[in-house]
């Protein structure tokens, strides 16, 4: 035991490099992808650290070039989660015990190694396994996660720092025990970042973990195992198992030592597995804590006041960055009608530059969606659009999976402010808009904050203060990200801390105390050093 209370200073986010022409970083990123295409790899299931071929196996490919095979995954089902949990809660008598700079120190160590010798290799497993630019994978894969790693670790300590008061005869203290059992990780396509940080952050409190990553982005997560295991975390502490939702999930909530689901996807899956989870409560040893980030139908609101040239930059690249396919992705817009003709004109030159095609040509600002169920789902609400009399299209609309998944950045024009393309999310590069009669200001904010179940991300423009006020009041409870003149993408570690409300979620943010609480069960200690030796109480003296 070491007879020291050990400090982590405030750590800084991971810068993001640039990969503009002639820097190194783009000439050792090009040169991992094309190493990354020359190979198909096989991924295992990681059961108590070793590896576990199922033989029931599922190509995966490159969304963008759907033809071309990046590695063969191995699917796991009830036996292998059966296995998974007997490792876990094995690795957990000891992972649980181990002093907390132990634990902290492999994160640590983990995010050193992903902003040096790992950079390259998730950023390009991101590009080519989930469709993403240079740029995009940058933010993702390398800072964000870096960032989850690093602050998470500070987080923790100051958690552990927090003790309760003490008057004189007594020692009052607080210990943050993990969780009795394991925590269900369960983790989207869209961001490797929050992919490895749902069974990481449950880790580093001492917890174990069952990682079920999206088998769209697979690729990438089992890349962030082998680098976990290089930065010396023991086996059994996150077991991965790769798998269809049903296969891995069902055994899983089944299981009585379920302690927790951390969950980030779609709210229909969210709403099932909370619903398993309730079906099964006097099955549990403990009450499974749920944390669970789901879907969105993001907005920007603008007044007449705006500045369009804002506005339209924000619009943009919140609405096609990641072909939209961010939980953040602005994908409906309320425009007042006295600004709505120089917006359209500037929106319809910009949107016009943009290029679409692979992720490895660093010219494209847009690449394709992620599987071809995506792409149908998309393209259905694309052509609703395009038959329907009550909106239009005013760009793009096209489409095309005969190589990659790609669907050309959409704008529709909505007559209607419910129109489903502004009620439901879809997850793809299509924004709609809504053009308002300016006096009407009033109504329409009110329409924003009731047309959806959703409240995670908003932004709202405006160069005067009395509308932006007015406007921040309004929408109070639509969205857990509020941007005031700024795009409603792009949240970082300890400056935006990540999270919705409503149907978006439970609101834990993603990369706070707050969250690491949840993985915490605290135990309230009470030593007494002067104990009593007389049980009566001095009102007892006379009747
Ligand atoms: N709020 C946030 O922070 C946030 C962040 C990223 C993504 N998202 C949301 O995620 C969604 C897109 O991600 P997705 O398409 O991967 O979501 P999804 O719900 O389809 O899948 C999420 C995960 O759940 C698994 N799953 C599905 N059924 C299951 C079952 N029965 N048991 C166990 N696991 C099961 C999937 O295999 C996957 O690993 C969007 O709705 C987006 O808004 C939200
Ligand atoms: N941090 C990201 C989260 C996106 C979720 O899919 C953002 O704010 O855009």
């Amino acid at each position: 035991m070491a007879n020291a209370y050990f400090e982590i200073r405030e750590p800084k986010n991971e810068p993001v490099k640039s990969y503009a022409p002639g820097t190194p970083e783009r000439k050792e990123l090009k040169k991992e992808l094309e190493r990354q295409k020359s190979q198909v790899i096989e991924i295992p299931a990681i059961i108590g650290g070793k590896e576990v071929k199922t033989g029931r196996t599922e190509d995966v490919n490159i969304p963008h070039n759907h033809s071309h095979k990046l590695a063969t995954v191995h699917l796991c089902g009830e036996k292998e989660v059966d296995m998974a949990i007997e490792s876990a809660l094995e690795a957990r008598k000891k992972w649980a015990a181990m002093p907390w700079e132990h634990r902290v120190s492999i994160f640590k160590k983990a995010a050193d190694l992903l902003s040096g010798p790992w950079r390259y290799k998730m950023n390009a497993a991101t590009m080519l396994g989930q469709s993403k630019t240079a740029y995009q994978s940058e933010i993702d894969a390398i800072a964000e996660l870096a960032d989850f790693f690093r602050f998470n670790a500070y987080y923790l300590t100051e958690i552990y720092k927090d003790q309760p008061y003490s008057p004189d005869g007594m020692w009052n203290r607080s210990e943050y025990r993990p969780l009795e059992g394991f925590v269900f990780a369960v983790t989207p396509f869209n961001f490797s970042s929050i992919a490895v940080n749902l069974p990481t952050a449950p880790a580093l409190c001492g917890n174990v973990s069952l990682w079920k990553p999206a088998t769209t982005s697979v690729y990438s997560s089992y890349f962030a195992m082998q680098m976990l295991k290089e930065a010396g975390l023991p086996d059994g502490v996150i077991n991965f198992l790769p798998g269809h939702g049903a296969d891995v999930g069902n055994p899983a909530i089944n299981s009585e030592h379920l302690s927790g689901l951390h969950f980030t996807g779609s709210t229909g899956t969210f709403q099932h597995l909370w619903k398993s989870i309730a079906d099964n409560i006097k099955k549990y040893r403990t009450y499974p804590r749920i944390v669970g980030e789901t879907g969105g139908k993001d907005f920007i609101f603008a007044h007449k006041s705006a500045d369009v040239d804002a506005v339209v930059i924000a619009a943009l690249r919140a609405a096609y960055e990641y072909q939209g396919q961010k939980c953040s992705a602005a994908s409906r817009m309320y425009l007042p009608e006295s600004i709505w003709p120089e917006f359209k004109k500037k929106f319809t030159e910009e949107v016009g530059k943009i290029k679409m095609g692979e992720a490895e040509d660093f010219r494209n600002f847009m690449t394709a969606v992620i599987d071809q169920k995506a792409f149908d789902s998309i393209t259905e609400y694309i052509d609703y659009a395009k038959e329907s009399d009550d909106a239009e299209i005013l760009i793009g609309g096209g489409y095309d999976d005969s190589e990659g998944y790609f669907i050309e950045p959409t704008l529709v024009q909505a007559h209607d402010p419910k129109f489903k393309t502004m009620e439901e999310e879809i997850f793809g590069p299509v924004l709609t808009v809504y053009v308002y009669e300016d006096d009407k200001f009033d109504e329409t904010l009110e329409l924003c904050d009731t047309t959806s179940p959703y409240a995670l991300t908003g932004a709202i423009f405006s160069q005067d203060r009395y509308a932006l006020n007015k406007m921040a009041e309004y929408l109070n409870q639509a969205a857990g990200n509020f941007y005031i003149n700024d795009k409603p993408t792009a949240a970082v570690v300890n400056q935006q801390p990540f999270g919705g409300a409503r149907k978006s979620g439970t609101n834990d943010k993603a990369g706070s105390a707050a969250n690491l609480m949840r993985w915490i069960s605290v135990r309230s200690i009470k030593e007494s050093q002067n104990p009593p030796k007389d049980w009566t109480y001095p009102f007892m003296g006379e009747k």
